[in-house]
């Protein structure tokens, strides 16, 4: 039997996943981390817990599995998130400054008001927000001390996070990344394929931090921390990593992923697409030489907002318990929630929006309160959908594949097709981030099926058909619309 082993180091937890030839996962293994709060929207990881984390999960995941049965190691991970290290002892300067953290809003005006905005765009598909690696990777030079000698003297290192592990797995021989996670950090140049200078010069981010970027079923180095000597094999972002396990191959074909966050993405084939609504262009996946872009939606929360009916306001004790609140909720109250905790991400980018919730009542309770959360994400994907829709001239969209933690919510994927006026997919395999980053690191070494047979493998579980009246559909749509322009109006004001 030959195994490819696939580590998915997301926002909450780290897992790690054994796949045999076939795809099919043998064996998962799963650690949750801490996540630190240091100030009002600032979000913050410990590396060594990161570290720690892949270690232990991967190292279960392949206990008593012959290390030379081991093809390939595939590597997907939370994407923008940044780490700086010393290229001598491998510590990190500082926390992991995490995706969703929003510290460099000011930075970001600054870059906005100097006119930045159509080069960013033009060059890296990408528009100016706190969001992305660049503005944290200043930060960190700017506020730790000694950290802009030491990067200007070449002792430090940057990387997303799978250029971390990259280098811890490889001790140190290995300062890599792929092609979609550079992608995410402003400072690449997705047209060119090379970092971009001029934007790396603006913000004091020497290039020399940098890692050199190769394909996603590419060669990382090897590891030889999991008993034997491992090749490292597939590396992509897991939104991008969710996509290739989704086989989102053909333009046209979109995919959104539920975890923490939402992550919707449309492949427009060899197309560098530029959105008129504020969407992301990114690249899907690089194989062999060849890019494959994406038009890309990002919400910032949506699972997150189940956890926070669970640990903020203890409404629940697990997030299943949602779909029982949910179906109890009074169909005649309108409470509409928009889960701007972190701001509001595409089509929005609203760094400064923060939560809000409209319609409460006396009568309004527990039931109201989870139904509104669970209808937040569904109205969140919705304005994404319509803003693909809307870009793209190719083939729309008809389906939307769907996969992650939350779509386990059927009331949710229920909602969701409703308001999308389509039907919504879900795959017999949920894990399709891990999926996807073993297939690339299974093609990189040629043990699993190519693109398209394992397209044609692809299972569909259950798929939700819309049931809402057209009517009823409008009517909720231009509540959310209502209730995200008067979020809006609050932070403006
Ligand atoms: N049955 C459920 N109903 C609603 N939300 C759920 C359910 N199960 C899991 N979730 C949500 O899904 C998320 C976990 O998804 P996962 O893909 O593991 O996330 P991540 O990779 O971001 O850590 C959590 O935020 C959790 O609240
Ligand atoms: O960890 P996830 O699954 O919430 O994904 C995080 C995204 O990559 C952020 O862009």
């Amino acid at each position: 039997m030959t195994y490819i082993l696939a580590i998915d180091q997301g926002t909450t937890s780290s897992r790690a996943l054994l796949f045999d030839e076939g795809l099919r996962p043998r064996k998962i293994a799963q650690e949750e981390f801490l996540q630190i709060f240091p100030a009002s929207g600032w979000v913050e990881h410990d590396p060594e817990a990161i570290w720690g984390s892949v270690l232990a999960t991967a190292q279960r995941a392949v206990e008593g599995v012959a290390p030379r049965s081991i093809a390939a190691l595939g590597i997907t991970n939370q994407r923008e998130t940044v780490l700086v290290w010393d290229r001598d002892t491998g510590q990190a300067i500082h926390n992991a400054i995490v995706w969703q953290d929003r510290r460099t809003a000011p930075l970001c005006e600054e870059l906005e008001a100097e006119g930045w905005g159509e080069a960013i765009g033009d060059r890296t598909g990408l528009l100016i927000d706190p969001y992305f690696s660049a503005t944290k990777i200043a930060w960190l030079l700017e506020n730790v001390e000694g950290a802009r000698e030491r990067a200007e003297a070449g002792r430090l290192l940057f990387g997303t996070v799978d250029s971390f592990l990259i280098w811890r797995l490889t001790g140190g021989q290995v300062h890599a990344t792929d092609a979609t996670n550079a992608a995410r950090t402003m400072l690449y140049d997705i047209r060119r394929g090379e970092w971009e200078a001029e934007i790396c010069a603006r913000l004091r981010i020497p290039l020399a931090m940098l890692p050199e970027v190769r394909d996603c079923a590419g060669d990382f180095g090897t590891t030889t921390l999991l008993g034997g000597s491992i090749p490292i094999r597939g590396v992509a972002g897991d939104q991008q990593a969710a996509t290739v396990g989704q086989a989102c191959f053909e333009p046209g074909m979109m995919k959104s992923t539920y975890g923490t966050g939402c992550f919707a993405l449309l492949n427009t084939g060899t197309d560098f697409v530029r959105s008129r609504s504020r969407l992301l262009t990114t690249i899907a996946y690089k194989l062999d030489g060849q890019v494959t872009y994406a038009l890309e939606g990002s919400i910032f929360i949506a699972g997150a907002v189940v956890q926070w009916l669970r640990d903020g306001l203890r409404l629940i004790g697990r997030a299943g318990e949602t779909q029982a609140l949910a179906e109890a909720a009074d169909p005649s109250q309108d409470v509409v929630m928009v889960p701007a905790f972190t701001g509001l991400g595409a089509p929005y980018w609203d760094a400064e929006a923060r939560g809000a919730v409209y319609g409460l009542t006396r009568a309004t309770g527990p039931a109201e309160f989870a139904r509104a959360a669970l209808e937040s994400v569904a109205f969140q994907t919705h304005d994404l959908w319509e803003a693909m829709r809307q870009d793209w001239f190719g083939a729309r969209p008809a389906v939307l594949r769907v996969d992650g933690g939350m779509t386990a919510s059927d009331w949710t994927m229920q909602r969701l097709a409703d308001l999308l006026g389509a039907p919504v997919d879900r795959p017999v395999v949920r894990e399709t981030t891990a999926l996807g980053a073993a297939w690339l690191a299974g093609h990189a070494t040629g043990v699993v099926p190519g693109p398209g047979e394992f397209a044609r493998a692809w299972a569909l579980e259950r798929r939700f058909e819309p049931v809402m009246s057209g009517e009823e559909r409008a009517r909720r749509l231009a509540l959310w619309t209502d209730a995200v322009a008067r979020t809006r109006g609050r932070a403006a004001a």
